[in-house]
């Protein structure tokens, strides 16, 4: 495969480039103490994740030119030792376990990026260790599947996530070295490096983060995107442009709500799916519009919704409820996941099938809802027409996310606005 370069203007451009990552070991090792600690809602079985995992890639397989496993990647840049001692220490250094990088350096690329994903044991040789509840010096990877949230690729660029939590940094680390060093992705430096910590108020993750045109973006005030985040992406984006609009969705930090692509999703030109209380109904969270200029941001005005601040630029949105018209059905499918699709084409759509109101109410809407291994084993072509595509996801969703959550895109066609 040649170079790929960075181009994604949009959420829903047609798909050429996407980086995915098969769970492995990593997801199963916690205990049902230990989930909470590494951001899963219970333990998850791996052989169920696989399965529903598989179809996720079968289809993405199916309609994208380039689906790259992140853990192949990784593989592929350890094998120069120059990055694999800089990434070592890097990783070292974050868990403060610097005397393992000589131990690690024997390691060939494959098996030594196996292990990253899993962690590694803690030898308790000191008394410190042997009390210690952790089981592990270099901690596993569980997250890692969720590949949306530690890089975020806007516009010809990457912006390396500032993590709001510890147990998420090395995913972002080991990403920023592979868009640093891969031959395969023509990156050319970031927008903004998060791995770079020199104030903690700073957290971006890129489930917070919409590239909905060329000159807007919409962003999740969250649990996970700190204000100080936005202020930070704010001047970075819009340094070398006239103009950016922002327009900023303050999240409520809770647990069901941990980023924007939780409740909101773009699915075509003109329809995106919402988790209606909080983006359309009479208690939905407050907007407010950023005008930025050439690195500076100009002015700031708040909005009673997401609606209304995107009307102001020319949005008239469709929108289709996840968990369909009644409350109880929404509250229950929005925790499942149920709006968190991905969209690899202008109105041709991914999502869990469990969530069976909302796949109903996107049949409503005029999708036709396809199973994803009749895809996978040619039963059924993408209409031209707009498509959702229903996977087995309710394994996955127990880790938290969707398939927004899973997919990384890097590249993109523009679209036909
Ligand atoms: N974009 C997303 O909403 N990603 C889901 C991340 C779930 C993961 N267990 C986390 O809490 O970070």
């Amino acid at each position: 495969m040649k170079t790929t370069p960075i181009s994604n203007h949009s959420e829903i451009g047609r798909l050429n480039t996407v980086i995915i990552h098969e769970p492995g070991p990593e997801m199963e090792n916690m205990t049902p103490e230990t989930a909470h600690e590494v951001l899963f809602d219970d333990i998850i079985s791996l052989d169920l994740a696989l399965k529903e995992h598989a179809q996720l890639s079968g289809v993405l397989k199916k309609v994208c030119p380039n689906v790259l496993e992140f853990e192949n990647l990784l593989a592929d840049i350890l094998t120069d030792e120059r990055t694999k001692l800089d990434l070592l220490e890097a990783v070292c250094q974050l868990h403060q376990q610097q005397s393992l990088v000589d131990d690690l350096m024997v390691l060939e690329a494959k098996p030594l990026a196996a292990q990253l994903f899993q962690g590694t044991l803690m030898v308790k040789n000191n008394l410190e260790k042997f009390l210690s509840p952790s089981r592990h010096a270099i901690p596993p990877l569980p997250n890692a599947f969720f590949t949306r949230d530690a890089v975020m690729c806007v516009y010809d660029k990457a912006i390396i996530g500032s993590m709001a939590h510890k147990v998420r940094l090395t995913e972002a680390i080991l990403l920023k070295h592979i868009f640093d060093e891969h031959p395969k992705l023509d990156s050319q430096g970031f927008h903004f490096d998060g791995t770079r910590k020199d104030n903690n108020d700073v957290t971006i993750e890129g489930g917070d983060l919409l590239v909905i045109r060329d000159d807007l973006l919409v962003i999740g005030f969250s649990e996970r995107t700190s204000a100080n985040g936005i202020d930070r992406l704010a001047e970075r984006l819009s340094k070398n442009k006239e103009q950016l609009d922002i327009v900023v969705v303050e999240l409520p930090k809770i647990r069901a709500t941990i980023h924007l692509d939780m409740i909101f999703t773009m699915l075509d030109v003109d329809t995106v799916m919402n988790f209606a209380p909080l983006i359309t109904g009479p208690n939905k969270c407050r907007a407010f519009h950023m005008h930025c200029e050439r690195g500076e941001i100009k002015h700031i005005k708040e909005y009673s919704g997401l609606p209304k601040a995107l009307r102001n630029f020319g949005m008239e949105l469709n929108f289709v409820n996840c968990g369909g018209e009644d409350a109880f059905t929404q509250e229950r499918e929005q925790w499942t996941s149920g709006a968190n699709f991905f969209t690899f084409a202008p109105g041709h759509v991914i999502g869990y099938q469990h969530n069976k109101a909302t796949m109903e109410a996107l049949n409503q809407a005029g999708f036709e809802i396809i199973d994803a291994l009749d895809i996978i084993h040619d039963k059924k072509t993408l209409p031209n027409g707009k498509a959702a595509v229903a996977m087995d996801g309710s394994e996955l969703s127990r880790g938290g996310g969707g398939c927004r959550c899973m997919t990384l895109p890097v590249h993109r066609d523009a679209v036909n606005w």
